[in-house]
């Protein structure tokens, strides 16, 4: 904190001062009634530019001033509580450089010695609710939110409901009297959960974890608080009587000992390179946490260092908060739009205003149906949450209502096609999901079906893109996907797409032939893939060929003998079935075979050694140079099962990058991991070379 006098603010400056001083409280304020209007992201920019005043104009520092204090009001429905010791927010910093300058500044209140033979304590920043509690000889007397950081609510009874809370420390060198802070938290499966079950109850939906932990904890009724599978872990010490902590990381291996749930990620480390390689690894491993994190809170370890540093107003000297790129942004919903997918599908999608998102730029998310868009209620024109993580698909969260023009009108799904003005109707009355009837002619699921035939897991046709399908569709040069593999370069020519300015066939139109001419030879499995038949994809497609080696077995198969065949069972059989009935789905197997494609297996047998056989594998996150289409091909062509969810019986995990909830329950279980190189270990060599290079991290190693 500076301390220079940089003389009287100018009256501009007063202004700005004011004015965000004025935003930033009704930004807390709504914030604390659980409806913000902008994002976490963005506050944080106005108290940023705030803080950067007062440093240049410290006069400006006012008891009064946002800077000054912490969180929220306290609600009249729970019974006001002095907090022994004060409970303070966290310094913020955002890049290595702030990090450094935060250590720096320790160096000028402190000795550099003295920081050193303290070290770092280095945690995650749990994104839940801070929590208070009191001990008194051991038993939980109570339990209080943070309020204004002096007083807060008293949830003891609500508190009492969670089970990682001890009502009774153990052991026999209890001190007489142990304040802890924590924060309590949702895990992320958890959050999903409840929010699924509060779906079908017809009731609103959390918005993220932290709400639905502040909502569970901040209950009226106990018994609310009792149903719901609120977690805590202590990340402080408040007043403390009758013992006394050398470190923190000390003081959390004894809080452990007594029964309080302690982090077993937080790390103790010597220099700021090591705090810097702590907050790159859980940057890169965020999602590896069963809780959200936005961030890493790094402290001075040592105790009584601590104390020598103190607090500003608001803030403890000795801490600071990392804080990671945002997973959540506030943007403007454009329009939305629908689209048409190869089976028919029709899927709203929302087009926003371009927004940077953990790491990318976002401008499209699916709204998966109209039941979707009507529960969320999000409308063109709204400003919506729109949240990404990692390298998870984007979700619009919802509107900002508090923000929706006057007027706004509701959106309504479109009742005919867009592509061909077919009346558009779900499949069947139960289904959420509406479809455009007509597959043979829409040429949007056309085009969509063209897309799909073309991608690696069917023909692989390289030349073969969106606007290469748009352009065939359009000029007419197909009808349908039994043309395809007739185009003729005579054909090509009469399209600009496919010709030079000068009239020659372009480059690309010589590619699209011969990806043509070499996806004749594919073999059948592959066939069968791109002729988009519901529920056959790669997996199903293999177990087909098994035993139905030529496109004229497959025709000749009955719903039975289909239905039977190992990994195909009755829904894969009778959509089969349905497939070929239709007059026009055989015509394009027929006009396939006049062009020359092969469809058939050459295996005779398995090709592959069959060194999986009853290995049972689940894969997770991306697993470099596989697909997720080709790492179960992969395995199922070696014999192996490809397992949805962990369980003791899984054999093996495969954890690529940005792995899901999956690798934290294999860490739980026990269950070996491979990363990618020991996958091709296993898919070379089998299951005992795989063994030997796998690891078996257990949770506390993690
Ligand atoms: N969108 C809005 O309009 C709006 C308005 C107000 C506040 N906010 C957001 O709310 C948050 C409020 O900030 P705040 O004052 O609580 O600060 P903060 O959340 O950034 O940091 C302080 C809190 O971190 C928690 N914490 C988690 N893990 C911890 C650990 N390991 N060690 C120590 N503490 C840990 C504690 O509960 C502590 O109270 C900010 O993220 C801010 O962006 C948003
Ligand atoms: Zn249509």
């Amino acid at each position: 904190m500076s301390t220079e006098e940089n003389g009287a603010a100018p009256a501009e400056v007063r202004t700005r001062h004011a004015e965000l001083s004025q935003e930033i409280e009704d930004h807390r304020a709504r914030y604390y009634l659980a409806s913000p209007i902008i994002s976490d992201a963005d506050f944080d920019v106005l108290m940023h530019e705030l803080q950067g005043l007062e440093e240049q104009y410290p006069e400006l520092r006012t008891p009064d001033s946002p800077t000054q204090k912490v969180g929220a009001p306290i609600s009249t429905l729970f019974t006001p509580v002095d907090h022994p010791m004060r409970m303070e927010s966290l310094g913020n910093a955002f890049s290595a450089e702030q990090m450094e300058a935060w250590a720096k500044r320790l160096e000028r209140e402190v000795t550099v010695k003295q920081i050193h033979d303290s070290g770092f304590l280095c945690e995650l920043k749990v994104d839940g609710l801070a929590l208070d509690l009191v001990y008194e000889n051991g038993k939980l007397v109570t339990g209080a939110t943070r309020g204004d950081g002096r007083t807060g609510e008293d949830v003891t009874p609500n508190v009492r409901t969670i089970k990682s809370i001890p009502e009774q420390l153990r052991g026999d060198d209890l001190p007489t009297f142990l304040e802890v802070r924590g924060e309590v938290y949702f895990r992320v499966e958890d959050f999903e959960e409840l929010n699924a079950q509060l779906v079908e109850a017809g009731k609103d939906v959390f918005s993220n974890p932290r709400n639905s932990a502040a909502g569970s904890l901040r209950q009226k009724d106990p018994r609310v608080s009792a149903g719901r599978p609120l977690r805590f872990v202590v990340h402080g010490l408040g007043k403390v009587e009758g013992h006394h902590f050398g470190r923190l990381s000390e003081a959390y291996d004894q809080l452990k000992a007594w029964g309080l749930p302690v982090s077993d990620r937080a790390r103790r480390v010597g220099t700021l390179d090591e705090v810097n390689e702590f907050i790159a690894y859980y940057g890169e491993n965020r999602h590896s946490v069963d809780h959200e994190i936005d961030g890493v809170v790094v402290k001075v370890d040592e105790v009584d260092l601590q104390r020598a540093l103190g607090s500003t107003s608001s803030a403890p000297r000795w801490a600071i908060a990392y804080k990671y790129p945002p997973e959540e942004v506030n943007t403007k919903l454009i329009e939305i739009e629908v689209n048409v997918g190869r089976t028919g599908r029709v899927t709203p999608f929302a087009h926003m205003e371009p927004v940077r998102v953990a790491g990318s730029t976002v401008e499209y998310a699916t709204l998966h149906n109209a039941k979707e868009v009507a529960r969320k209620d999000v409308r063109p024109g709204d400003t919506v949450v729109l949240r990404k993580a990692g390298d998870v698909i984007p979700e619009v969260l919802g509107p900002v209502v508090d923000l929706r023009p006057k007027g706004l009108p509701a959106w309504e799904m479109p009742t005919r096609c867009p592509w061909c003005d077919t009346v558009l109707a779900p499949a069947k009355e139960s289904d959420v999901d509406i479809r455009c009837p007509n597959s043979q002619y829409c040429q949007g699921q056309l085009r969509e079906r063209l897309f799909y035939l073309a991608g690696r897991s069917a023909f692989d046709i390289e030349g073969l893109g969106f606007k290469a399908a748009d352009a065939l569709i359009r000029g007419g040069l197909i009808a349908d996907e039994g043309d395809l593999f007739a185009l003729t370069e005579e054909k090509l020519a009469e399209s600009e797409f496919f010709t030079t300015k000068a009239g020659a066939l372009s480059a690309n139109a010589r590619k699209l032939l011969a990806n043509l001419e070499e996806a004749k030879t594919k073999p059948l499995s592959r066939v069968l893939v791109g002729l988009s038949i519901r529920h056959v994809g790669p997996t199903a497609a293999v177990a087909l060929t098994e035993v139905f080696r030529t496109i004229d077995d497959v025709r000749a198969a009955t719903e039975e003998q289909l239905a039977e065949t190992e990994g195909v069972g009755p829904t894969i059989a009778q959509a089969m079935i349905e497939w070929f009935q239709v007059p026009w789905h055989q015509a394009i197997v027929d006009k396939w075979l006049a062009s020359g494609l092969v469809m058939r297996e050459e295996r005779t047998g398995p090709t592959l050694p069959q060194t999986l056989t009853g290995l049972s594998v689940v894969v997770t996150g991306t697993v470099e140079g596989f697909s997720r289409d080709e790492a179960t091909e992969a395995i199922v062509g070696r014999g192996g099962k490809v397992a949805s969810s962990v369980s003791k019986k899984t054999s093996f995990v495969v954890v690529g990058d940005s792995p899901g909830s999956k690798y934290d329950k294999a860490v739980q279980l026990g269950v070996r991991i491979l990363d990618a190189a020991g996958f091709q270990v296993l898919l070379d060599d089998g299951a005992e070379a795989a063994d030997a290079v796998a690891t078996t991290p257990t949770a506390e190693e993690s």
